[in-house]
């Protein structure tokens, strides 16, 4: 397809794919995604189209473009307003919404949390997280099996369960942030109906008041909406309170701790604490912004991944193989280190054509502050901007012919001299927008590959993967929602079985 008919599509509001459109539009396939995929791009990386009312938005892509929008006049775009009032209202300022000099200081003193030698010491506690949802689901499994729910032939069946993998990531990925990221553990592998679990969720979960919502603010400002007099404001706001307040009851007793000299944890918050830089209150919001960010993100990943495996049991065999071949067995209590996870080529590879193919977040927006450029053209101030890592992530210009296709391979060096697989072949550092680039870029990314990895290799290490619907070996057939993450709208169903022998 050539852009025009591309831009064609986006004019009709029903053919925006979800990854042009920022409220919950209607489920599309990846079928339908792949054939808009943007295939010829102009050479200045910029594409102009028509979004609701006719305004005009860019949708930028070409690697010069980025580096202007991402990196060297970053500061010249913000989130749009609408998207950061109606956040704020649940999270505060932290650093996701903050704007020029604060958001500066804040990323300033964050980073050396979220940096790759603090997050190598959270590594064994990733790993722990992966062990116990393994356990977890095993057990689920057997009773699964007892039910007699599971497949047909009797040896299998014993060892075989139906699960929703997306239920699981979403536990998981959550008790990682909760130990990881703030020193408390939400205790949703073992018990997801536990109070803080619950309350959590009340205040993340997408309802439908919560869509019709989003949809709203296109037209009336968030700020009138905030106080319409319905069930779905009260909920959250009072889930929101409670949860606060147990970032604060936290935040309180660490800075007790510092205080005597025996604050020895190493999550993200003690060490955010003990920087100095962050109030309280600034702390409480930081804390709301690392559960908004850093769960369902990937969650999304760990769903999408045991989708791709499941599909390409080759490829899930081959990882089982290394995983068993390089960590110690599931149940051992030897510690797993980033030494073991990163010397993991095809775990790693997989990982990263993961995050490239099925990036958890499709899409984003900027709004221009001030009259500035962008590859040498006029961005006048209020443009909005669209950048989609599913569109650039797709970029024949860029990825070369085998774009569209699922290959972990090109993260793996051809010889000693291949230095460009460790950007998957990819002509550009601007190719891979997962985690977008610059000062705006996901602060979490190495604490997210990292507990990526980790999870991914204890479950396919433990369980072979296959899908429950067939019909869903065909990409197409999925069905996907989207919003600040693409998932699959009826989750991920699979038989789950165990493999013996680790
Ligand atoms: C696979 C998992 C993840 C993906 C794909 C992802 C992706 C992203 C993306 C695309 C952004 C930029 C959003 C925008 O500016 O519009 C972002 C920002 C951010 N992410 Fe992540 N993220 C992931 C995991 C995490 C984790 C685990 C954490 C925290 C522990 C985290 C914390 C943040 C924060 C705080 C920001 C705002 C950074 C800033 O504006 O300076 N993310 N992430």
């Amino acid at each position: 397809m050539d852009l025009t008919v591309f831009l064609r599509r986006c004019l009709e509001y029903n053919s925006v794919p979800p990854f042009l459109f920022p409220v919950p539009s209607p489920p599309r396939t990846r079928g339908k995604l792949l054939d808009q995929r943007v295939t010829n791009i102009p050479n200045d990386g910029l594409i102009r189209y028509r979004f609701i009312f006719n305004t005009e938005r860019l949708l930028v892509t070409g690697p010069k473009a980025l580096a202007d929008l991402l990196v060297t006049r970053s500061y010249d775009f913000v989130k749009p307003s609408n998207v950061r009032f109606g956040l704020s209202r649940l999270l505060g300022v932290g650093v996701l919404l903050a704007e020029g000099d604060e958001h500066k200081f804040q990323r300033r003193n964050l980073l050396p949390a979220f940096a790759f030698r603090h997050v190598k010491e959270l590594y064994s506690s990733f790993w722990e997280k992966g062990r116990e949802s393994v356990q977890a689901m095993t057990e689920s499994i057997i009773n699964d099996a007892q039910n007699g729910t599971a497949v047909q032939d009797l040896e299998k069946a014993k060892k075989t369960g139906v699960m929703d993998v997306s239920v699981w990531a979403s536990r998981a990925t959550l008790d990682i942030i909760g130990t990881s990221g703030l020193g408390r553990n939400f205790g949703a592998i073992r018990d997801p109906e536990n109070e803080l679990n619950q309350t959590y969720r009340s205040v993340f979960k997408v309802s439908k008041q919560g869509q019709i919502l989003s949809l709203l603010a296109l037209f009336i400002p968030e700020q009138i909406l905030a106080w319409l007099p319905i069930e779905r404001n009260a909920s959250v706001f009072i889930a929101a309170k409670k949860i606060r307040s147990v970032c604060r009851d936290l935040i309180r007793e660490k800075k007790e701790k510092l205080a005597r000299n025996e604050l020895k944890e190493r999550d993200i918050l003690s060490v955010a604490l003990e920087s100095g830089a962050f109030t309280e209150e600034n702390l409480v919001d930081q804390l709301m912004t690392f559960l908004a960010a850093g769960h369902e993100t990937t969650a999304t990943a760990m769903t999408w991944g045991i989708y791709m495996l499941a599909k390409n049991p080759e490829m899930q065999n081959r990882l089982r193989a290394e995983v068993r071949e390089k960590l110690p067995p599931i149940d051992s209590d030897r510690e797993v280190t980033s030494l073991d996870i990163d010397h993991m080529p095809y775990l790693n590879a997989v990982c990263n054509e993961i995050l490239r193919y099925y990036s958890p977040v499709p899409f984003t927006l900027r709004e221009a502050v001030r009259d500035t450029m962008i590859a040498g053209q006029p961005i006048p101030k209020g443009t909005t901007i669209a950048i989609s890592p599913w569109a650039t992530n797709f970029d024949k210009s860029m990825w070369g012919p085998d774009a569209h296709e699922f290959k972990p391979e090109r993260w793996i060096p051809k010889g000693p001299d291949d230095k460009k697989a460790a950007s998957g072949g990819a002509s550009s550092n601007y190719a891979f927008l997962t985690f977008l680039h610059g000062p705006r870029s996901c602060i979490g990314l190495s604490f997210a590959k990292a507990e990526f990895a980790c999870l991914l290799a204890s479950w396919v290490g433990r369980f072979e993967f296959r899908l429950k619907n067939k019909e869903e070996e065909d990409e197409r057939n999925v069905e996907i929602r989207g919003g600040i993450t693409a998932r699959p709208v009826k989750g991920m169903h699979v038989y789950a079985t165990v493999v013996d022998g680790w």
